[in-house]
């Protein structure tokens, strides 16, 4: 199978730690704003990919889209044509959790889901997609540091945006999930079944339950936090 599917990339074109928002325009921007000497090293499907170096150290930012399905396309082909060991995705969700505010970066340490997609990998038994120590507890430290207290918890993955009738938030609230989201499921198992690392950090876009949202252009350019702590990780 080539390798050319969904990246169009050199090898050597990538480096091992790679960000990984859902919106390739958030990639954009990091390369802009963040990257020196940032290069574009994807453009199929509109789905950028950009290399540069943050503080000395080399590092890429590669759009995934939205769900799982996506995120596990660009996952897959980085670990296994262009070697990428440290994934880390830079994400934004829905807060379920009275506990959580609009605008708070959250730390997943575990990923609950609504997919399928892992039942059938397991033959039924509930595989439980867990997010690398080492990474979560430098980020954790990463964004002390720099005054952000981050939540740190148990995410929803769902496959599906517009759920509400399906998926009873309340009782995922109750049991401690924090926010929903949809692609850290399948990064931490995927990631783990290559040996790699992995790593989402989100911040919250909108507040299910006070019913409060940013804009798509805050979405875009204001979680700058979320992003500090990422390319400081790298
Ligand atoms: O902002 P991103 O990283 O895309 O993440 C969230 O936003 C999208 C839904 O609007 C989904 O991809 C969800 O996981
Ligand atoms: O998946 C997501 C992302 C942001 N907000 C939501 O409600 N869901």
């Amino acid at each position: 199978m080539s390798k050319h599917l969904h990246i169009m990339a050199n090898d050597g074109d990538i480096a091992e730690t790679v960000l990984l928002p859902g919106d390739p325009l958030r990639a954009k921007f990091i390369a802009e704003n963040y990257l020196e000497d940032a290069k574009c090293y994807n453009t199929v499907r509109g789905m950028y990919g950009y290399t540069g170096t943050y503080k000395g150290k080399k590092v890429s930012v590669q759009g995934t889209g939205m769900g799982m399905p996506s995120i596990s396309i660009y996952v897959n082909e980085l670990i296994k044509f262009y070697g990428a060991k440290n994934l880390i995705r830079i994400g934004s969700c829905g807060a379920i959790n009275k506990d959580v505010k609009i605008r708070d970066i959250i730390i997943a340490m575990s990923a609950s889901t609504t997919s399928g997609v892992n039942k059938r990998r397991f033959s039924g038994l509930d595989y439980a997609p867990t997010a690398n120590f080492s990474l979560l507890k430098k980020a954790y430290d990463i964004a002390i540091e720099k005054g952000i207290e981050p939540k740190v918890g148990n995410v929803l993955t769902t496959d599906l945006f517009y759920d509400d009738e399906a998926t009873d938030l309340k009782l995922c609230a109750d049991y401690g999930i924090l926010a929903v989201e949809m692609e850290t499921a399948e990064l931490y198992t995927t990631a783990a079944k290559h040996g790699v690392n992995a790593l989402s950090i989100v911040t919250v876009s909108d507040h299910i339950i006070t019913g409060e949202v940013t804009t798509p252009q805050e979405r875009q350019e204001t979680f700058t936090d979320m992003m500090e702590v990422a390319l400081e990780l790298a």
